[in-house]
């Protein structure tokens, strides 16, 4: 059997709603569950091949968007949260118990700085973004993913609509130039 890329892409995708506002993500505990509470839709969402992204088992992608800091908040059982990798940019708080990764924040000065990182399967509600893009798919042969399947895993990303990058989306990939060059001192008229 093909192996699956994600369950919200495998079988096409559900475009979300652009009045919907937020919901609830929760851990995969049994009891106790992390939640998190987000007062935004998400952006940016997109399948991410990398290996750290937290993926649900038997996907080869995760599923990752960004929200606003400010919309996010912990608002059950803080205390089962860590940090995966304090050394990482994103810094990914997971549920000690299950694994599940609730959001990533960068501290750092970055691009993307004030956006965290979120998985909205996570969630029971329905309207959130529906994925815009697969991104480091040339990663997932760094997690075991055969060289000669890449031709099909594209494919399959094509077949449901869905553009495959390496890195990230031009979109995404121009605001952290811009960034770099901003801190360069290069200065841009009308942005
Ligand atoms: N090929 C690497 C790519 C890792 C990577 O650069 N991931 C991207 C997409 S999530 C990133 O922005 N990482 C920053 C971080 O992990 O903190 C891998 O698969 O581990
Ligand atoms: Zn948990
Ligand atoms: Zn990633």
């Amino acid at each position: 059997m093909a192996p699956s890329l994600h369950p919200l892409i495998d079988n096409g995708i559900t475009p979300g709603s652009s009045s919907f506002s937020g919901g609830k993500l929760h851990c995969h505990c049994a009891s106790d569950q992390v939640e998190i509470t987000l007062n935004s839709n998400i952006a940016h969402n997109h399948a991410c091949g990398c290996s750290k992204c937290w993926k649900p088992s038997g996907s080869l992608f995760s599923i990752v968007g960004v929200v606003p800091r400010d919309a996010v908040s912990v608002t059950a059982n803080a205390s089962k949260l860590s940090i995966v990798d304090k050394e990482a940019t994103i810094q990914r708080n997971a549920c000690k118990d299950c694994g599940v990764h609730l959001f990533g924040r960068i501290e750092k000065d970055h691009a993307f700085k004030g956006l965290d990182f979120v998985h909205v399967e996570l969630s029971d509600e329905k309207g959130w973004q529906e994925p815009q893009f697969a991104g480091f798919v040339s990663s997932i042969i760094e997690q075991g993913s055969h060289p000669k399947e890449m031709d099909e895993v594209r494919a399959k990303f094509k077949a449901v609509g869905l553009q495959t990058y390496d890195v990230l989306s031009p979109v995404l990939m121009d605001l952290i130039s811009t960034f770099t060059a901003q801190k360069s001192g290069i200065r841009f008229a009308n942005l």
